[in-house]
């Protein structure tokens, strides 16, 4: 199966409707897609990206389908073998083919894929080749979440083929985007989860991209943007400083005490008129937690202590939390212990990369007392001045 985008640029990749875990670690609630696109010049052609090596069958097939005699270039936007996987497989069916790269690239797909050196062609930043009316000019965009990285862009069309950037996981049967809804969804949980601990790098590449005229952005994941400026400005809010007066509170409970303070604080922030996000640790898809991470101003923690320290519950969020290095400003712990330990120490210990106003962690022995319910009285009143002065 291809699709066409216009006379000379198609769509030859993979829909994959039932992938349920990516990296072994990332719900796909949707699916994904691995896209690969085929662009037809007067004297050259190219492929842009390949396909997850599960199904290269099916991707060589569409490239049959499709009448493809000879392929000049192979463009390799990203190493990640999602994306290279299929090169090897590529080259023995086309194997004039040359394999364009950045120059990060190179070493790194010598060492995931079985190629040589010689089917390498390092581009520079700015560089261009053409295939007769079609000139493609590749431009580093670094860490997109690599940092080999780069993106294609077609001069005469205005396409930019970025691989993961602005990427999806989403199958769908539309080529293009449809429902906004769902591509928005989509699109943030993929930012949350791949993209957001490389925030500041994505922002000189947004910039970077600006000085081109973009009419179209067609990703390796999910649909392709033929009005482009939905995901950039949502990427460009994503990757800002500016955060969002709500309340995401990551929690655990194994006996009700911390459940009951939390259901309080819960009750409590929405009262006093502030958004809340919760999510109950035992239960929840972390994609959920991550996309609320992209942009609420405070996260509060729930968590009993076990062995210590925190719940291991706790501990995954938290870890997790670090590693995607959300723009959070104001953090808290509400937890509950039975006769000693470090809960909270240990559970600060694993964020060092939040860069956060801490409130005073609230900590009930057993199950909560009056006075661990004022307490949380006086956070709510803090945590509803910071959010008014954002
Ligand atoms: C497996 C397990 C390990 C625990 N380890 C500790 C501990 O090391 N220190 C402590 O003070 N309490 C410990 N506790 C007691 C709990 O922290 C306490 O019962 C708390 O109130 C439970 O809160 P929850 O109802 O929100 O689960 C442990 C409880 C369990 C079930």
């Amino acid at each position: 199966m291809y699709r066409k985008i216009n006379e000379a640029i198609y769509s030859v990749g993979i829909i994959d409707w039932h992938r349920k875990l990516f990296d072994e670690l990332i719900p796909l609630p949707d699916g994904t897609s691995y896209n690969s696109y085929f662009i037809q010049g007067e004297d050259k052609n190219a492929i842009i990206d390949t396909v997850e090596p599960d199904f290269v069958d099916d991707f060589l097939a569409n490239l049959a389908d499709l009448g493809i005699e000879k392929i000049d270039y192979i463009i390799s936007n990203h190493a990640e073998q999602d994306h290279s996987g299929s090169i090897p497989d590529l080259l023995a069916e086309f194997p004039e083919a040359k394999i364009l790269c950045s120059e990060k690239a190179k070493p790194m797909l010598l060492d995931l894929l079985t190629i040589e050196p010689a089917d390498l062609t390092v581009v520079a930043d700015g560089d261009t080749v053409s295939l007769g009316g079609k000139t493609l000019e590749f431009i580093y965009t670094p860490w997109v979440h690599w940092p080999e990285t780069m993106s294609t862009y077609l001069q005469e069309e205005k396409i930019l083929f970025p691989c993961d950037f602005f990427g999806s996981h989403l199958a769908t049967s539309n080529l293009f985007v449809e429902d906004k809804a769902q591509v928005f969804e989509a699109a943030k949980r993929y930012y949350a989860e791949i993209m957001m601990p490389f925030r500041m790098i994505i922002k000189k590449n947004l910039a970077k991209l600006a000085d081109y005229q973009i009419e179209m952005i067609a990703p390796s994941h999910g649909p392709i943007y033929d009005q482009p400026e939905m995901i950039i400005d949502l990427y460009q809010s994503w990757t800002s400083d500016q955060v969002k007066a709500e309340v995401v509170i990551p929690y655990v409970s194994m006996h009700g005490s911390t459940d009951d303070l939390i259901k309080y604080l819960i009750s409590s922030l929405i009262e006093a008129d502030i958004k809340v996000k919760p999510f109950n640790l035992a239960e929840v898809d972390l994609g959920d937690l991550a996309i609320a991470l992209v942009d609420a101003a405070t996260v509060i923690f729930g968590s009993p202590t076990v062995l210590t320290g925190p719940h291991p519950s706790a501990v995954y969020a938290a870890y997790l939390a670090n590693v995607l290095k959300p723009k959070t400003r104001f953090a808290g712990i509400i937890g509950s212990y039975g006769w000693a330990g470090r809960m909270t120490d240990k559970l600060l210990d694993l964020m060092p990369n939040l860069k956060v106003d801490l409130y005073e962690p609230i900590i009930a022995k057993g199950h909560g007392q009056a006075e661990d319910y004022q307490q949380i009285d006086v956070l709510v009143e803090q945590i509803k001045s910071d959010l008014d002065n954002l």
